[in-house]
């Protein structure tokens, strides 16, 4: 997909890999929405990227993404503001936490329901112009992060969701690729410290350190906004899910349909992507 003129929808864009996404599409000519729930910050993230590239480039909207109505109104203020939606970009996540039932939310029940949201957007068979969704999952989606169960599991149900919508079952009818981003340890706010404030918090930092540690450390944000990308523009990537770690760099998950999702369509398509 060529983003110049294109709308995108980003979840969790106030910081880190969600501010990543947006600032690149933004340098691609796209105008985005930003939405988070971090409104202090989110604002604050807008007005410096509405500086950059264009106050009317941007728009950011307080969002909780657990809370269904919110979402639905997100979706209805980007459509009235923009007059489109192109992209969407479900990113917003937390890391493993003793409320699991609220990492179950963020990180799965959510992603769905902005999946879903989409689709209901952008779908040609409702008269949408087509698109794409691209779940942000993580390598923890493809291994077991041995020191985060549940994000582990909410994780390997993103890539799931991506690579089940990311079929021709699906794409024949709406004409919106599907795909899950896969990336090995960023260096963004969601990062642990290193010294824990109890004996038991520092027993699971220094597993986390470790094993991040021998996996070669931790990735930029430019290195995996590389492969979102990459991601973005080749229209023939449809359930693929991308991985970017230190070891390999930017690839795809192997199975059987060669780990780049399965042909985008099994029919030809005038496509605007
Ligand atoms: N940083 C890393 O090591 C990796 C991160 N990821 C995934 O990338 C995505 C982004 O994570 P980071 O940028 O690293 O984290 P981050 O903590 O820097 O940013 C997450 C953003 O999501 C927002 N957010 C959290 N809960 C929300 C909610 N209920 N409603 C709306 N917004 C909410 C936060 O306010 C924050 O702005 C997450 O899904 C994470 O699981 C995947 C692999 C590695
Ligand atoms: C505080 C926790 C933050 C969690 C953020 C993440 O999502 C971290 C990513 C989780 C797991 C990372 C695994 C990395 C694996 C790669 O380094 C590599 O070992 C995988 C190779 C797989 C293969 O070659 O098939």
């Amino acid at each position: 997909m060529k983003l110049r003129g294109k709308v995108a929808l980003v979840t969790g864009a106030a910081q880190g890999l969600g501010r990543g996404f947006t600032e690149s599409m933004l340098q691609q000519g796209a105008k985005v929405a930003l939405l988070d729930i971090k409104v202090l910050d989110g604002r604050k993230t807008t007005k410096e990227l509405g500086l950059k590239y264009g106050q009317d480039k941007v728009l950011f909207l307080p969002c909780d993404v657990t809370d269904k109505g919110q979402m639905e109104s997100a979706f209805q203020q980007v459509l009235r503001h923009f007059g489109q939606l192109d992209v969407v970009v479900n990113n917003a996540g937390v890391t493993e936490q003793e409320n699991w039932e609220l990492v179950l939310d963020i990180n799965l029940r959510s992603v769905i329901q902005g999946t879903y949201l989409g689709l209901h957007h952008m779908s040609r068979e409702r008269g949408g112009g087509g698109g794409l969704i691209i779940n942000i999952a993580s390598m923890a989606g493809l291994i077991a992060m041995f020191h985060g169960p549940v994000y582990t599991a909410t994780k390997h149900g993103v890539v799931g969701l991506s690579r089940s919508l990311g079929t021709p079952f699906h794409f024949d009818r709406t004409g919106v690729r599907v795909c899950a981003l896969c990336p090995t340890m960023t260096d963004t706010p969601i990062q642990p410290p290193r010294v824990a404030s109890t004996p038991e918090e520092q027993v699971k930092l220094d597993a986390h350190w470790a094993y991040t540690d021998s996996q070669g450390g931790l990735l930029k944000v430019s290195e995996v906004v590389a492969g979102f990308l990459q991601l973005v523009e080749d229209d023939s990537k449809n359930g693929a899910v991308m991985r970017v770690t230190k070891q390999k760099g930017v690839d795809y998950q192997p199975y059987g349909g060669g780990g780049q999702g399965v042909p985008v369509t099994t029919r030809k398509t005038r496509s605007k992507l």
